[in-house]
């Protein structure tokens, strides 16, 4: 046990027994992933006990196994913690079968490109209300960001809106993302997937398993709060058209009962929720401490929109340079740099390697972002590399299986949510830039404050950690079109607000 058969790819030398085990990281596992490629190749191995994980560093090889070999390739690593919270109902962790297709079949309909373009209005309304936000509080943009994309995924899928970063719905929805990323993050309950014997320790001395009925019993209560929310409504005859009355309407047809449906919604929102915040709060950073590039950006806005309306989605085909932009912060900031592991079900020849059924399979995209072979001066933000060429690559670079939306995933397990994403991140783009200007916060003797853009958060989903940054609007002329917009939008919002407790409402109309 622990020891690298001689057909697998190579890696780091093993102990007996843990293999590389004790050196698997814990803490910015990509960072560790890339350094190792530079050893060992774009393809290279980890024995953890028993169990092979393979790192994939290069687009070839990626598209090769993951996107073309998906019959085999499409499974999840066990995570036997979800199955006791969740019963493995966590689509994203969820392990390839009848079960996940069901889900998928679902996710694909209902977050389709057309049934996306329904949920426009309510994701540009949420928008509004973000830049209204931003005007009357611009020191909490990070949790106004936050409270944007929780409050537009809710509104789309239940129908529920949430106009305050404190209202209930939205602060549950926060302790149960805190909860599950503290006890799926790395040291918080014994490595039971690598030693499976550790499940049968009775409670009395793990602890864990007392943490885990506990979070599974306010995690469930969350989940079927909200479906009771779609029952009443449909039962009373108030439908709004979110997607989980679509999904209430077409049950038997999903072949969903009451479990599925509640965790079905949970899914969407524990997906793309904070994605979405992470990637505005890494984008603000960026042009922040490049104000060269966010002054272009705005010229560009200016010469296609102007000061006199605020941007439309239609604007973005005309905007070359913030796509590069968002191609630039995408590349320099994968929201999730290692992707979530896939898991092969067949053995798999890749060049001339040998990956054994049943291993993890690692994309190394922070690697594959960052590699000095395929970029000029990798490590620096420079959104012109996508006006000179497709994919921001040097001359002559081999461009073999490269693609944009990589951080998006790959093969049967791509994220069911980039429609809905990308579109939140266009209107977001295009609003922040033409409405505010970003600017380092000043200390007491008034000298700026740089943002460390190597300050970076640890786990699963990657962005700055929190930063200080002053957000002004650019104009009076601006500002005003974002009141009247935001007043404009108030009957939209209406739709969404059934629920609201009183205290919320009167939240609404003081704001
Ligand atoms: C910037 C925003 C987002 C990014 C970067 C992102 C990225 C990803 C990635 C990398 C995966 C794993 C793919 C793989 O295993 O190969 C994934 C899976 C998933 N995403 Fe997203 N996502 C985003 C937003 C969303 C949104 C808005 C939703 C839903 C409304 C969503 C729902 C899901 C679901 C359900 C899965 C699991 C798919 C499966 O395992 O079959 N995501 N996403």
């Amino acid at each position: 046990m622990g020891s690298r058969r001689g057909d697998l790819p190579p890696g780091p030398p093993t102990v007996p027994v843990l293999g590389n085990a004790h050196i698997f990281p814990t803490k910015q596992a990509h960072v560790q992933f890339t350094q190792w490629a530079k050893v060992y190749g774009d393809i290279y191995s980890l024995m953890v006990g028993d169990q092979v994980m393979v790192i994939l560093s290069n687009p070839r090889l990626v598209q090769e196994l993951l996107d073309h070999r998906t019959a085999t390739t499409s499974d999840r690593p066990p995570v036997h913690i979800l199955d006791v919270i969740a019963h493995g109902l966590v689509v994203p962790m969820m392990r390839y079968g009848e079960l996940w297709k069901d889900f998928r079949r679902v996710l694909r309909e209902i977050l389709s490109r057309e049934a996306c373009a329904r949920h426009l209005p309510i994701q540009r309304a949420e928008a509004t209300q973000l830049m209204y936000d931003l005007l009357k509080q611009p020191e909490n943009f990070f949790t106004d960001i936050r409270r944007y994309s929780s409050s537009t995924i809710l509104s789309a899928v239940f129908g529920l809106r949430c106009p305050r970063y404190s209202d209930s719905y939205i602060s549950r929805f926060f302790t149960v993302q805190r909860d599950l990323s503290f006890i799926v993050g790395p040291g918080a309950i014994p490595p039971v997937d690598i030693f499976p014997v550790l499940k049968y320790v009775p409670e009395r001395w793990a602890s864990w398993k007392t943490m885990a009925k506990n979070i599974k019993k306010v995690h469930r209560k969350l989940w079927y709060d909200l479906l009771d929310v779609i029952e009443k409504r449909v039962v009373e005859g108030r439908r709004q058209g979110c997607l989980m009355e679509d999904i209430w309407d077409n049950q038997e047809q999903f072949n969903f009962n009451r479990e599925k449906m509640a965790y079905i919604g949970s899914n969407m929102l524990e997906a793309g929720s904070d994605t979405t915040s992470m990637f505005l709060q890494s984008f603000i950073a960026f042009i922040t401490a490049h104000p060269e590039v966010q002054r272009r950006a705005q010229a560009e806005i200016d010469d296609v929109i102007g000061p006199s309306r605020s941007p439309s989605f239609e604007d973005w085909d005309s905007l070359p340079y913030l796509q590069a932009i968002v191609k630039e912060v995408h590349r320099l900031r994968p929201i999730t740099p290692s992707l979530i592991p896939h898991r092969t079900t067949a053995d798999e020849r890749l060049d001339q390697y040998m990956i054994p059924k049943g291993s993890t399979v690692f994309v190394n995209v922070w690697g594959i972002n960052y590699d000095p072979a395929a970029f000029d001066e990798p490590e620096k933000f420079d959104p012109d590399r996508f006006l000179r060429s497709e994919f921001g690559t040097r001359d002559g670079a081999d461009d073999t299986g490269r693609r944009h939306d990589l951080v998006f995933g790959c093969g049967r397990r791509f994220c069911p949510g980039m429609e809905f994403a990308t579109n939140s991140l266009r209107i977001n783009t295009m609003n922040l830039l033409w409405a505010f200007n970003f600017g380092l916060a000043k200390d007491d003797a008034g000298k700026p404050i740089p943002i460390d853009l190597n300050d970076m958060t640890d786990g699963l989903l990657l962005t700055q950690n929190p930063y200080k940054c002053v957000v002004e609007p650019r104009s009076q002329r601006h500002a005003d079109i974002i009141r009247t917009n935001y007043a404009a939008a108030r009957g939209l919002f209406a739709q969404f607000e059934q629920e609201l407790t009183p205290d919320e409402k009167k939240y609404v109309e003081e704001w």
